[in-house]
């Protein structure tokens, strides 16, 4: 399989602590790989370097072989990673359609003075961008709500909300942290099923989660990271006897 990601001696520091340091791995077309690890392993800072939120310390971070650390964060959605936030991030005045329609300003030609000069073509794109985000809501059991304020939804369906407006833009690579955050059994299982296919459907995933069965279930290989550095790497199987990795979850438990 090819390589998307590909992410080598990534490294990063805040003030005098090395959250993240020297971790290899590398996100392949068709995959969901997972990172996982104790609290405070470095899994969100990485996926913040990942999506161009902050800037490594050390190390490269290519995509598609393109080198992304001197990419502004926001070129990542139309250069094709997108992703969703731990805390959600929305637009509580603002309707579920028209939220899921912020993730696709990048993809629009129709800049403000062409908007000016032409209109109809303007129009046609507001049109053609209203309409995938329609599809995506239908894709993630939103089709009814879609008029309705952000700020009335309840949790889990904002999270659903969210993955629909990452989803929008035709991302190649999805990027999630902790996306079944606050959600039941149910929803988590709805939402395991979405990124299977998801991920048949052409877009890999990176995903940053703590549930063990969601991860256990759907993804198709594994990192691990212990304070900032790579301890395993394999299939959920693999992962699930490796030594180090019993070790570090049982000593999160002691603590
Ligand atoms: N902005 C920041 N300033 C200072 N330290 C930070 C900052 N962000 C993260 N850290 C530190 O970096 C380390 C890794 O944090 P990070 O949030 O990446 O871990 P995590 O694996 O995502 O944890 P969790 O599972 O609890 O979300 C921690 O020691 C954390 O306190």
């Amino acid at each position: 399989m090819t390589t998307l990601l590909e992410v080598q001696e990534l490294s990063r520091d805040f003030g005098g602590v090395r959250a993240v340091n020297q971790v290899d791995f590398q996100v392949r077309e068709g995959e969901i790989l997972a990172l996982i690890g104790p609290n405070g392993a470095g899994k969100s800072t990485v996926l913040n370097m990942v999506s161009g939120v902050i800037p490594p310390s050390a190390g490269e971070i290519r995509f598609a072989s393109k080198p992304m650390t001197k990419v502004p964060g926001y070129e990542y959605a139309g250069l094709g990673i997108t992703r969703t936030f731990q805390n959600l991030q929305t637009f509580d005045d603002m309707t579920v359609l028209e939220n899921v329609m912020v993730g696709m300003h990048t993809k629009t030609s129709s800049s403000l003075f062409s908007c000016g000069m032409n209109l109809g073509k303007a129009k046609k794109e507001e049109k053609l961008m209203e309409q995938k985000a329609h599809a995506w809501l239908g894709q993630v059991g939103l089709a009814t709500e879609s008029q309705r304020l952000a700020g009335s939804l309840p949790y889990g369906k904002l999270r659903l909300m969210e993955i629909a407006r990452a989803m929008v833009a035709g991302p190649r690579l999805l990027l999630l942290d902790e996306p079944a955050a606050g959600l039941n059994h149910t929803e988590t299982a709805e939402m395991s099923r979405m990124f299977c296919e998801i991920r048949d459907s052409g877009t890999a995933i990176l995903l940053v989660e703590h549930d063990m069965d969601m991860i256990m279930t759907i993804a198709d290989r594994i990192v691990v990271l212990d304070q900032g550095t790579k301890i395993a790497e394999g299939t959920p199987r693999e992962i699930q006897e490796n030594p180090r990795v019993i070790a570090a979850y049982l000593g999160t438990e002691e603590e």
